[in-house]
């Protein structure tokens, strides 16, 4: 039967594309990082953490578990269900897997596996140099969280076979810059609003039509629709279990065909194209601490001069990295109303499952060939084309040209904090004055 889960065989499974729930080795490619002729000088390298089980702290495991129980009960008992037999027998049986709980921000046995193929990359890739492997040379850095800390710390060790957590450094300020932008916070929190568009797209005829076709193939009569809650709860759970353990089956998996994957990939990506992506006005400047760390690095300005860095952050670290870098830039906006179907919106750049995956990670690396400096930038082991730069040969100095107004990131990188603080700076020196003159 065309939609029975259980009985597609692995490759055709709808659960590729996941939006930032995606695992890692369903989009990487296979890039050669050294050039022949060329000695590769320096490395920097943005990644995101492994996979991991939700925090605790701000994920309610015993609601999606509730939830999903009552669901499966109904579904159980909807005689008007067109679930293959196979695929209702493993919903019937699901029970809600306690080990996220457990292991809440810890990195999952695929995650741990995504560290390893990340290191195993980066061996392949520049262990013909020595120094790019001296741990005396690498710096590592990562956010305050479990994940990142976690993730850092396995790279590391499959990298040198040591655990050595006294080499890592902390950085919230450079990893988690946007946590410190109000604007950028506000924005974000304005798109829940029913009028924003992502909520425009929610109630759109093509995604209540997806909606109600999810609902009607697991037995939902026209009055008792589920909402858009509840299937996205089904589908995190059908992620989750992938991420959690890719060789599994997901019982939650089967209620969706890839089609409706799509869809629900696409209200992701809607929301993170005005989150993180070109559609936040102030996000193509917002990363530039980290370009600027960047470019440093790589005209050695950076002190102690590691041969590379390495950070891990989060899906939104990389994701305003690549739109401060200007590297997938759509021409169109994404719609969000008048959708027939979404051929047209499967081309576009914006895509999280694909930039963003767990273990994402921006390589950009610094050679010289003959008298030469030339970079080149990989994302998820796919070399990225830079549009303004000379495709196989982008040179160091326009590569640094190209971002140079990024130096005056202080003051422009998150416009109404600079307002605020000169606005109060402002106060304090008249207040001062005032004070002098009296
Ligand atoms: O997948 C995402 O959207 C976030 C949150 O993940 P969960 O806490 O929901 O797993 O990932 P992150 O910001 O840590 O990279």
């Amino acid at each position: 039967e065309e939609n029975c889960y259980s009985s597609l065989d692995e490759q055709s499974k709808p659960f590729k594309h996941f939006a930032t729930k995606t695992i890692y080795s369903m989009v990487n490619g296979s890039a050669q990082y050294s050039i022949a002729g060329c000695t590769t000088v320096k490395v920097w390298i943005l990644s995101r953490h492994g996979a991991v089980y939700p925090n605790a702290s701000t994920f309610d495991f015993d609601d999606l578990s509730a939830t999903l129980n009552t669901l499966r009960t109904e579904i159980e008992g909807n005689s008007m269900k067109t679930l293959c037999p196979n695929d209702s027998t493993l919903l019937n049986a699901w029970i809600f897997n306690s080990n996220g709980k457990d292991n809440s921000d810890h990195l999952t046995t695929e995650g741990l596996r995504e560290m390893k193929t990340l290191a195993d990359a980066y061996k392949e890739g520049f262990g013909s140099n020595t120094d790019l492997l001296d741990i005396e040379k690498i710096r590592f850095r990562h956010t305050t969280e479990h994940r990142s800390k976690q993730s850092v710390l396995e790279f590391a060790s499959n990298l040198f076979g040591i655990e050595k957590d006294d080499i890592l450094e902390e950085d919230d300020d450079l990893l988690k810059f946007y946590e410190k932008c109000p604007t950028w916070k506000a924005n974000r929190d304005e798109l829940s609003g029913s009028e924003s568009k992502p909520s425009k797209f929610e109630n759109s005829p093509f995604f209540k039509q997806t909606i109600k076709d999810i609902s009607t193939r697991l037995g939902y009569p026209d009055t008792e629709q589920l909402d858009v809650e509840k299937v996205k709860k089904m589908w995190d759970m059908c992620r989750y279990d992938k991420a959690w353990d890719m060789a599994s089956e997901s019982a939650w998996c089967s209620a969706f065909t890839s089609e409706q994957v799509n869809v629900l990939e696409y209200d992701e990506d809607l929301k993170l194209y005005f989150t993180t992506g070109q559609g936040g006005k102030i996000n193509s400047r917002l990363a530039c601490h980290t370009v600027v760390d960047l470019l440093d690095h790589l005209e050695n300005k950076t002190s102690s001069s590691p041969m590379t860095i390495i950070s891990f952050a989060d899906a939104e670290a990389l994701q305003l990295l690549l739109t401060t870098l200007g590297t997938h830039n759509d021409t169109v906006e994404p719609p969000e109303e008048d959708l027939n179907d979404l051929s047209d919106m499967n081309r576009r750049k914006w895509k999280s499952s694909v930039i963003s995956p767990y273990a994402s990670n921006l390589v950009v690396v610094k050679y010289t060939c003959d008298e030469e400096e030339i970079v080149k930038v990989f994302l998820n082991q796919h070399e990225l084309q830079l549009d303004w730069c000379e495709n196989d040969k982008c040179k160091l100095k326009e590569f640094i040209e190209n971002y140079r107004w990024m130096e005056k990131c202080d003051e422009t990188f998150c416009p109404n904090m600079a307002a605020t603080l000169y606005g109060v700076f402002g106060m304090v020196i008249l207040a001062v004055s005032l004070i002098l003159i009296y």
